[in-house]
């Protein structure tokens, strides 16, 4: 049988990836998908130092998208505009895509598979949320049997590295983010890691197709690591508590939990000890209880071997019915429910809140007294000496699963007492049971 020709966008980090595990493991590749696969084009503006392209003809992406012979497009240039048009062009040509890109899928998703629908292609988008760990395949295949009750996930490489390297090695911030940029790890515009968007694109694909809702970026919250301070890391471990950036979808009752932001987590769990530029999902099935899904979510060669592995998959499945494939968000696309995703003001959690108190007396107790006006229990009270350089009492409360609107309101009134200086800082807390 004769090869199928694949065409690769963009011939960065995960594109010069790619490229080089086609061509080192071509030949185990073709025993698994039953045919070669052969890199016939390469739509590149400069080559990679780390690939031997001299043999692969290079031209500019959209004519890759254009050529009748190339049947697989895969897309790796990154971002919402030229990679749109290159996707939609693929498509329009009746040629399956495999991409990475999570901001595409997040946010123009819908459309996407609307038209691969009509087109009769696939696109398939493993690399897109967690690197290298197969978590699209495990959700959307493994665990089709399940009602999905929540997941959770460490799904930024670049910022649990920070995290970790901060934590673990009392490195600045900055220093880390550039380290974690030189290995290839950050997205073009770093502020996706750092203030949780890029997180927010992949959860809201992970939402996607555990509960079966069409693609709502727009509606998630998303909360970055940037305000983070070495005393709330130190305190949390005084606590018992890891915090890492988490990524949390939870179905309810009155509707579906989006969120991203920094947590505090038992530092007991497994996930809690997922470090570095490793990823971790945990996800809850009604059947199956907890798993956890752990592994490489950045870096050239672990996110090629998703896209790969897309690559062999939409090559068994290319001569079979388009009816009878899985579909792209796992449930059929008429059969996606409208259960709404909740506001962050409607949704539950457990809180860490840090109060910088003024040296009074009584300002615990207004404090408790504010708690239980609002129906809130608090877990555990820690108090600290007062700062040197401030004589500031820094205050650390626990508390009870709650409503965000209630702490809100709470904070707020204690933002207001005379004993209270500046902003209570207010951090999540999940036990991840
Ligand atoms: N770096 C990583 O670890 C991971 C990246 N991703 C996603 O993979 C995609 C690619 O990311 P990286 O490889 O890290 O980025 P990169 O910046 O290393 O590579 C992108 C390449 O595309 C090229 N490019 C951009 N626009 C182009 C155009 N119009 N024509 C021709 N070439 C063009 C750039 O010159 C660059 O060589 C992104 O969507 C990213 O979010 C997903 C998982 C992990
Ligand atoms: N910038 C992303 C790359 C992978 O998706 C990350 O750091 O996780
Ligand atoms: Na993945």
């Amino acid at each position: 049988m004769k090869p199928v020709k694949v065409g690769i966008c963009g011939l960065g980090t995960v594109g010069g990836g790619t490229f080089n595990v086609l061509k080192r493991n071509a030949e185990e590749i073709a025993r698994r998908a039953g045919r070669g696969i052969e890199v016939a084009q390469i739509g590149a503006r400069s080559s990679n130092p780390r690939c031997d392209t001299s043999d692969t003809p290079v031209t500019s992406v959209l004519e890759v998208a254009d050529n009748p012979d190339i049947d697989i497009v895969i897309e790796l240039i990154g971002g919402y505009t030229v990679a749109r048009e290159l996707v939609m062009k693929a498509i329009d040509n009746g040629k399956h895509v495999v991409t990475a890109n999570k901001a595409l899928i997040a946010v123009h998703g819908n459309e996407i598979f609307a038209k691969a629908r009509e087109k009769g292609v696939i696109v398939a988008f493993e690399a897109s949320v967690a690197g290298g760990i197969p978590i699209i395949k495990a959700i959307r295949e493994g665990l089709a049997g399940n009602q999905i009750n929540w997941l959770a996930g460490i799904i930024n490489g670049t910022g649990n590295f920070i995290l970790t390297e901060m934590r673990e090695k009392g490195r600045t911030f900055d220093d880390v983010l550039k380290e974690a940029q030189a290995l290839g790890y950050a997205e073009a515009d770093p502020t996706f890691d750092v203030e949780g968007i890029d997180a927010a694109h992949k959860l809201t694909i992970l939402a996607s197709i555990a509960f079966g809702v069409p693609l709502q970026f727009d509606k998630a919250y998303t909360e970055g690591i940037t305000r983070l301070t070495t005393a709330d890391v130190n305190y949390a471990e005084a606590l018992g508590y890891r915090i890492k950036h988490l990524g949390m979808a939870r179905r309810t009752e009155a509707g579906i939990e989006l969120r991203v932001h920094p947590t505090l987590i038992p530092a007991d769990r497994l996930i809690a000890n997922v470090n570095g530029v490793m990823n971790a999902v945990m996800v809850n099935g009604d059947a199956v209880g907890s798993t956890l899904f752990y592994g490489a979510g950045a870096g050239m060669e672990p996110t090629a071997s998703a896209v790969v592995a897309d690559v062999v998959d939409v090559v068994r499945a290319m001569t079979s019915d388009p009816e009878n494939r899985v579909p792209h968000l796992a449930f059929q696309p008429d059969a996606l429910s409208d259960h709404p995703v909740l506001p962050i003001s409607a949704c539950a959690s457990a809180y860490y809140l840090r109060i910088q108190a003024k040296d009074h007396p009584g300002v615990l107790a207004q404090v408790a007294s504010i708690l239980s006006e609002r129906g809130i229990n608090i877990e555990s009270i820690m108090q600290k000496e007062a700062e040197e350089h401030d004589g500031l009492v820094p205050m650390i409360l626990l508390t009870h699963q709650v409503i965000e609107q209630k702490i809100d309101d709470a904070i707020a009134a204690m933002e207001g007492l005379e004993g209270v200086a500046g902003k209570v800082m207010r951090i999540r807390v999940e036990q991840l049971n």
